[in-house]
């Protein structure tokens, strides 16, 4: 479980004087995140929407400790996330807005593998990830491949391997698919429903509400900061173009998984 209660974040100003969380502006400092308050439960598959700039990408990132609320509070697993940030960090798994910065070794195994080997895991373990993570991104058997030698788009579905392999309670993406290609995408929706089957919590930050709308069992749109819409799917598809949000047209129709699955078939929880 994630809760985030009454969380305010501001940005800019040489002065730390506090505002009253009533505007945008504050002096010379920008209220990204104004007073929200949200609990995500285990097995949530939420989506973050909302115009350019109205906060997703901040409140986000308060989750792991990137981002320090100036007021409110964030817990992970009811640990608050400013009392232990390696918790926090462990149980929230954030593949960026331009998740090509995440990647830390010269070949996609090594880099996929870093993270699981700094959890002490078993040699059989990592490599199991690795493959598992690889297969979620459409890059089975791309181990040796050097890092240098990837397109930009390959690069990004390296990174989110890199965080799926840590298998996170939570995790977050924040705009995943600009760069992936059609049968990446898929494949990343179809790993996203079958870990949020699994009991993880999955956040999606995104413009593009094409596919994953009919997916997410929350849509949160976000407006200037504070939480204008928090509702199911279909109940969220009429408010979001107020927000400057587009519903793509037979967004409830698609089925974005390619391997025969259907819903009813990924809400049973085989585990
Ligand atoms: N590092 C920063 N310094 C100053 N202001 C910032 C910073 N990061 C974000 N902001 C401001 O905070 C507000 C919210 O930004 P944020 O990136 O959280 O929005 P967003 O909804 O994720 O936007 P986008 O859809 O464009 O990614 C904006 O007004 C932005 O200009």
């Amino acid at each position: 479980m994630i809760e985030i209660e009454g969380v305010t974040c501001r940005y800019g100003g040489g002065t730390e004087k506090s505002g009253d969380g009533d505007g945008k502006a504050d002096g010379d400092r920008v209220t990204a995140v104004a007073n929200v308050t949200l609990s995500i439960p285990e097995g949530e598959f939420l989506i973050v929407a909302g115009a350019n700039g109205s906060g997703k990408t901040t409140l986000v990132r308060t989750f792991n400790g990137l981002v320090t609320p100036d007021s409110g509070t964030v817990a992970v697993n009811g640990t608050p996330v400013s009392d232990d940030l390696v918790a926090a960090r462990t149980a929230v798994g954030m593949v960026f807005q331009d998740p090509r910065d995440q990647l830390v070794a010269s070949t996609v195994g090594a880099d996929v593998a870093f993270g699981p080997e700094n959890l002490g895991l078993s040699h059989a373990e990592i490599d199991r990830r690795v493959a598992d993570a690889l297969a979620a991104v459409n890059m089975t058997g791309r181990e040796d491949d050097r890092i240098a030698s990837l397109s930009g788009g390959e690069r990004e579905r390296v990174a989110i391997a890199g965080v799926l392999a840590m298998e996170p309670d939570h995790l977050v993406l924040d705009e995943p698919f600009t760069g992936l290609d059609e049968p990446a995408r898929r494949s990343v929706l179809d790993r996203l429903r079958e870990l949020r089957a699994a009991g993880t919590s999955v956040i999606v930050v995104t413009h593009d509400l094409r596919d994953v709308l009919g997916l997410a069992d929350r849509v949160l749109g976000l407006s200037a900061g504070r939480v204008a819409v928090d509702a199911a799917p279909r109940e969220a598809a009429t408010d979001l173009p107020e927000l400057d949000v587009r519903v793509p047209e037979g967004a409830f129709d698609d089925r974005p998984v390619n391997t025969g699955a259907d819903d009813t078939a990924s809400d049973t929880v085989d585990s």
